[in-house]
């Protein structure tokens, strides 16, 4: 995307996604791109690959092109862009926020509802605003007694959501495909373990951005340096924002790097990017690690433009027992890590949910701001 202009890819016309170029002068990172239809042929170095970028960085861009279910996501996950901008933009606070959140129910995650922290006086939303659909619960595999879909929901969107979700499962399961192949786990259980059918906290996130006014708002940052609490997240963005840590980043603290080592993740059309999380660094006993990010303001030119981003994610099932799993490449659990408890999924995902709202407030607390030159 070198100038502004038609962006179809594979006959999915992206165009009206991309507002801008991304800017060609600022230090990105280079991710790597793997082909669907070779890890579906189990083509060996296709599996290597991808090993090596699930080890090192924990991202990679998947070309979603080269198959025929890559493509119909691709075009879904447009068609879910334009819906978050018709929800987000089209309603008010107060009618988004009908679509309840919840954290006890379902998988005991951030899975369903509308959220954003801060509003400012002219009603628009400071730092992004975040819309999440729970799998189980939409597609009836286990349904609380806290599951509400909003009003406003029309039945031709929900379908749309439920149609990605479905097809994301299975786009994930052909990675995982890739990674039993690679890590030698001939026994099937990393797809076991993320059957779309099995309840898990799964979940389908739309993601607004604010285009950037500098006189409203000198903080830069859009969403705080995280790890997901997911196995694989598919991440769809048209916009820049998505920072990762370059190959060399000076690591300061946990979770921390110095601010001169992030890069930018430019968003290439026709792929997404998936990225590791911390449920595959567990059952891998780090084998994978879980990919640091953070979003700031679009850069340069783009600042202006709202950004969109849409995340697929998959989890292990809400009973799975977060253990590793048997592999010649996983290293087994050291006489330490055999002493604490095993806990399923369900049990394990709030407490590494409480964890990045904990750094949320600490953030808020200490008041720091991020300014950014271009
Ligand atoms: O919007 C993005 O690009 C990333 C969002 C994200 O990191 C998340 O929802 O966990
Ligand atoms: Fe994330």
């Amino acid at each position: 995307m070198g100038s502004l202009g038609d962006c179809v890819v594979a006959g999915v016309d992206m165009t009206d996604l991309y507002p801008l170029p991304f800017p060609d002068d600022l230090p990105t990172v280079d991710l790597q791109t793997v082909s669907i239809a070779k890890l579906l042929s189990k083509d060996e170095a296709e599996a290597q690959r991808i090993f090596s970028f699930c080890r090192d960085p924990g991202f990679f861009l998947l070309d979603l092109t080269d198959h025929p279910e890559g493509v119909a996501l691709l075009q879904d996950a447009a068609e879910c862009a334009r819906l978050a901008k018709k929800l987000f933009k089209g309603l008010s606070i107060d009618r988004k926020r009908e679509y309840k959140t919840r954290q006890g129910g379902g998988a005991g995650i951030f899975d369903m509802g509308y959220f954003t922290r801060d509003v400012l006086p002219n009603g628009d939303v400071k730092y992004n605003e975040t819309m999440n659909f729970p799998v189980q619960d939409m597609f009836g595999y286990s349904r609380s007694a806290d599951f509400a879909l909003p009003a406003w929901l029309e039945a031709q969107d929900r379908d749309l959501v439920m149609r990605s979700m479905r097809r994301a499962n299975i786009i994930g399961n052909i990675v995982l495909l890739g990674l039993e192949q690679s890590l030698g786990i001939t026994d099937g259980k990393l797809r076991a373990a993320h059957r779309l059918e099995d309840p898990s906290g799964d979940f389908l996130r739309l993601l607004r951005y604010p285009g950037y006014d500098p006189a409203a708002n000198a903080d830069h940052l859009r969403f705080p340096a995280h790890k997901d609490a997911i196995s694989l997240g598919l991440l769809f963005t048209w916009v820049g924002g998505l920072q990762l840590p370059a190959p060399d980043a000076e690591r300061l603290a946990h979770e921390e790097i110095s601010e001169r080592s992030w890069r930018w993740a430019r968003p290439v059309p026709g792929t997404a990017i998936v990225n590791m999380g911390d449920a595959l660094e567990l059952l891998t006993n780090g084998a994978l690690t879980s990919g640091l990010h953070r979003v700031v303001r679009a850069p340069a030119s783009q600042a202006p433009h709202d950004r969109y981003s849409v995340l697929l994610s998959l989890r292990p099932a809400n009973t799975w027992p977060m253990t590793p799993l048997e592999s010649p490449v996983i290293p087994p659990l050291t006489e330490a890590q055999k002493m604490g408890p095993v806990l399923t999924c369900a049990e394990w995902g709030p407490a590494k949910l409480k964890a990045l709202g904990n750094r949320f407030t600490e953030r808020e607390q200490k008041n720091e701001l991020l300014h950014l030159k271009d």
